[in-house]
């Protein structure tokens, strides 16, 4: 058998590689395969970060003549979509928002989040790390998510940034985020899903197999240990 470099040769999550020296080496993705160690993923803006809050603020005082949608009567993830709906121009100006310089970094972290990632960081046998998707107006965005890290997790926890745009093929156990739908070009992502709720989400019903997690006052550490071996 002619094998590529790169080789699966068994099911999702056990995957025997073998690299052009003929090494073989076993690529372990979940809680089960790697060492019993927890991998969590933790999103940044709607979970760590007051995405909705910081853009409602920025948005009235840059626009303090047009309508605006109050939190509480938030829908749907895309706040574009949602002002787009209110008036067709207003969804450039909610876009002109997010895009500015000094949005993402003054972002106000959400009541207890850094607190809990500081603590699941010092577990024992646990990997934390930060799994957010930059904007494509990479002017800013990029920069700030990592400096927003740094000035509230530290320094070091700039090892733990993953920047992407698909989650889905991002390994962890857990995956913390409030967008309803996390969708990709991997069909079965190795995490399990926990809904964070916001204001745009927490009316949605959810399906009898999904878990909310309701806020960082929530039993985030009974989720945790839920997925342990
Ligand atoms: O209407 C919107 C609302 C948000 N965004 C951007 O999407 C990402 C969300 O990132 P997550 O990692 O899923 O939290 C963020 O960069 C927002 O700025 C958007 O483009 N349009
Ligand atoms: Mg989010």
């Amino acid at each position: 058998m002619i094998l590529s470099s790169t080789t699966r040769l068994f099911g999702r999550g056990k995957t025997l590689l073998r690299d052009p020296f003929k090494r073989i080496c076993v690529n372990m993705s979940s809680s089960s395969l790697s060492g019993n160690r927890l991998r969590v993923l933790v999103d940044m803006d709607g979970v760590l970060a007051d995405f909705e809050g910081g853009f409602l603020k920025k948005y009235r005082a840059r626009y303090p003549d047009e309508p605006y949608i109050t939190l509480d009567d938030r829908r749907g993830f895309w706040v574009s979509t949602q002002y787009g709906k209110l008036r067709s121009d207003l969804s450039e100006k909610a876009i002109s928002i997010w895009q500015s310089k000094g949005f993402f970094m003054e972002l106000e972290p959400l009541p207890g989040g850094v607190e809990a990632v500081k603590e699941m960081a010092k577990m024992d046998n646990t990997d934390v790390f930060i799994c957010t998707s930059p904007i494509k107006h990479y002017k800013h965005c990029p920069y700030e998510k990592y400096a927003w890290v740094e000035k509230h997790l530290g320094h070091d926890f700039l090892e733990q940034v993953i920047l992407t745009r698909d989650k889905t093929v991002v390994s962890g156990d857990i995956l913390i985020d409030d967008k309803p739908d996390i969708l990709g070009v991997e069909l079965q992502p190795t995490w399990e899903h926990i809904l964070f709720t916001a204001c745009h989400n927490k009316h949605l019903p959810i399906s009898p197999s999904q878990r909310r997690l309701l806020s960082w006052s929530d039993d985030w550490r009974a989720i945790l240990d839920s997925k342990r071996q």
